[in-house]
């Protein structure tokens, strides 16, 4: 049992939460606006969930989870994530967050911004490319023939490692995209994007990926320049 510190609780965190304590883990979830406003939430997740600041959840953090808008990286608290491996979920909807040059102009990933900004974590690009209603949905048993594979990325292999234990114990395989760098070919609207588990615009239905489907999808996605 690993206590898993969630920083965001939206359809992300809030799912994340619940396959974490379903795969047996504790879970310390934060929003912006407060404890006290995730009761209902803390009340669906049961004894091993509490609700915290983004500053207690980093804290008890013994894995992490940073699941916000782009726009409110600026606000994770790096300090008490310092050292610990974190599970970055950001994507960067330009309507949302608003026009970021560098991402715009493709010389960074959204990850690699995440790993500046906490910059003594070792930071796994996860969650990012499977929409949350299918990440809720699809987790299996290990000797499931229908399990998934979700991708992370990463710079560190022990970090990637402690990842790939805690996505299979909540019910997904696990496929090493490459690097923070590398991790543009899963970014926003790229083929390996939600793609990787949705045939056409079939969302009802979403299909399990194995390693040969995400190799295929990773090879065949494009820089935004080029699309
Ligand atoms: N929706 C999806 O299927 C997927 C989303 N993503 C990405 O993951 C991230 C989260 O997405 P999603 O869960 O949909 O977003 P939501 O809008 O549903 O939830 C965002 C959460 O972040 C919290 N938050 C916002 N600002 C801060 C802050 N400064 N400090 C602490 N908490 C904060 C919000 O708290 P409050 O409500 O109190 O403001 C809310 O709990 C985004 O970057 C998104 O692009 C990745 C994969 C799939
Ligand atoms: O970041 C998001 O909000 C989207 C939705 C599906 C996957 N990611």
């Amino acid at each position: 049992m690993t206590t898993i510190g969630i920083i965001g609780a939206g359809n992300i965190g809030s799912t994340v939460a619940k396959l974490a304590i379903d795969g047996g883990h504790e879970v310390v979830i934060a929003n912006s606006r407060g404890p006290e406003t995730l009761a209902d939430l803390i009340e669906q997740l049961g004894p091993r969930a509490r609700a915290a600041t983004a500053t207690e959840a980093a804290e008890a953090a013994e894995l992490a989870v940073v699941t916000v808008p782009l726009k409110a990286l600026a606000d994770l608290p790096a300090k008490q994530l310092a050292g610990k491996v974190v599970m970055d979920t950001l994507n960067y909807y330009p309507e949302r967050d608003g026009q970021v040059a560098a991402l715009d102009e493709e010389t960074t990933t959204t990850s690699e911004m995440v790993q500046a900004h906490l910059a003594e974590s070792h930071v796994v690009k996860t969650f990012n490319n499977i929409f949350f209603k299918h990440l809720a949905t699809m987790a299996r048993p290990d000797s499931d023939p229908e399990r998934t594979t979700l991708i992370i990325a990463g710079d560190e292999m022990p970090a990637k490692r402690t990842v790939a234990e805690f996505l299979d114990s909540i019910g997904y395989d696990t496929f090493d995209g490459g690097t923070l760098e590398e991790s543009w070919r899963f970014q926003r609207d790229t083929a390996a994007y939600v793609g990787t588990y949705v045939e056409g615009d079939d969302w009802e239905h979403p299909i399990a990926a194995d390693a040969d489907r995400i190799r295929a999808k990773l090879a065949e996605s494009k820089r935004y320049r080029d699309m």
